[in-house]
């Protein structure tokens, strides 16, 4: 008997796209109704790739234009790419710099938000807080330390809810908080490139750069919340540029991992409008 429970276990176990360890743990047999079922690997990606990166680059080219404006040292670095960005978006914008919630509004049309959860005991959520989100659009990013299948993680897991996995074993550790933090400054840290950071810190702090960057507060959905966003693995391309890689609010653990930085954006999975609270499945099982 124990063994064929054990066996449903490990089977179920095995399935699991994403997980956030310890709550999988603790709530293995509740909402069963909130799965998120998909059939296959490749169809677990509601938008492509390409899309995701089209996002991200508008986004981080209007961050990019203000934090140029406001940081003289980056002019010393001047770079053809910085140089057709800054100029590209002075005749879009017509010379108005824009930043933080401003940026997110004006080149994806909506902001997104932390504040306390309308659930009960669940903390802080993510809200939108102004705009119109599209079915399709790429909402939030999960923040935090990537570690691949065999690298060790022990210390920073203990109590800590926001460990993320993906189906291939790389683990996120999203804990803006303790160990976890520690780690993330000092990887970044290790990581410049000349005169250009490979990530951004900022989203362990209460005014992230990268106003996507909150996607590790978003909470799970209910019988009576259903899911209006889900988690979508975007592996870097080696063409995104380096100037903009400053804006990418993940890091490897390791700094001699051979493979593209693993990050996850959360996708919108209907039309989301301003006041609405995201939420996400927890779970999801690959057929
Ligand atoms: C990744 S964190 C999400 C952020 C969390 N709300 C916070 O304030 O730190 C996951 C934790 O949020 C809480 N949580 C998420 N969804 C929940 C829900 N539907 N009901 C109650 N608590 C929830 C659980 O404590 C879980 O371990």
């Amino acid at each position: 008997m124990f063994r064929a429970v054990l066996k449903s276990f490990q089977s179920k176990w095995k399935s699991y796209r994403h997980r956030f360890v310890p709550w999988v743990v603790l709530n293995l047999s509740k909402n069963e109704k909130t799965l998120r079922q998909v059939t296959g690997l490749s169809k677990d990606k509601l938008v492509p790739d390409e899309e995701v990166s089209q996002s991200l680059l508008r986004l981080f080219r209007v961050l990019l234009r203000s934090h140029w404006a406001n940081h003289g040292e980056l002019r010393a670095a001047q770079t053809p790419f910085l140089r057709q960005v800054t100029s590209d978006d002075e005749q879009l914008c017509g010379g108005n710099l824009v930043c933080g919630d401003d940026a997110m509004l004006q080149s994806l049309g909506f902001c997104i938000d932390r504040k306390p959860s309308t659930l009960p005991f669940a903390g802080t959520g993510v809200f939108v807080t102004k705009g119109f989100v599209r079915k399709g659009a790429t909402v939030a990013m999960y923040p935090g330390t990537i570690y691949q299948a065999n690298e060790p993680i022990l210390l920073q897991s203990i109590r800590n809810p926001f460990v993320f996995r993906c189906i291939d074993g790389v683990l996120i550790d999203g804990n803006d908080k303790g160990i976890s933090k520690m780690v993330f400054r000092s990887c970044s840290g290790r990581d410049r490139l000349g005169p250009f950071m490979m990530s951004d810190t900022s989203w362990l702090t209460d005014s992230p750069q990268n106003p996507l960057a909150v996607g590790q507060y978003v909470n799970n959905c209910s019988n009576e919340r259903p899911a209006n966003v889900c988690y979508q693995e975007y592996d870097v391309p080696d063409t995104f540029p380096i100037e903009l890689r400053q804006y990418l609010p993940n890091v490897n653990y390791s700094h001699d991992t051979q493979r593209p930085l693993r990050c996850v954006v959360l996708v919108s999975l209907r039309d989301i409008t301003a006041g609405e609270e995201l939420f996400s499945n927890y779970y999801t099982i690959v057929h």
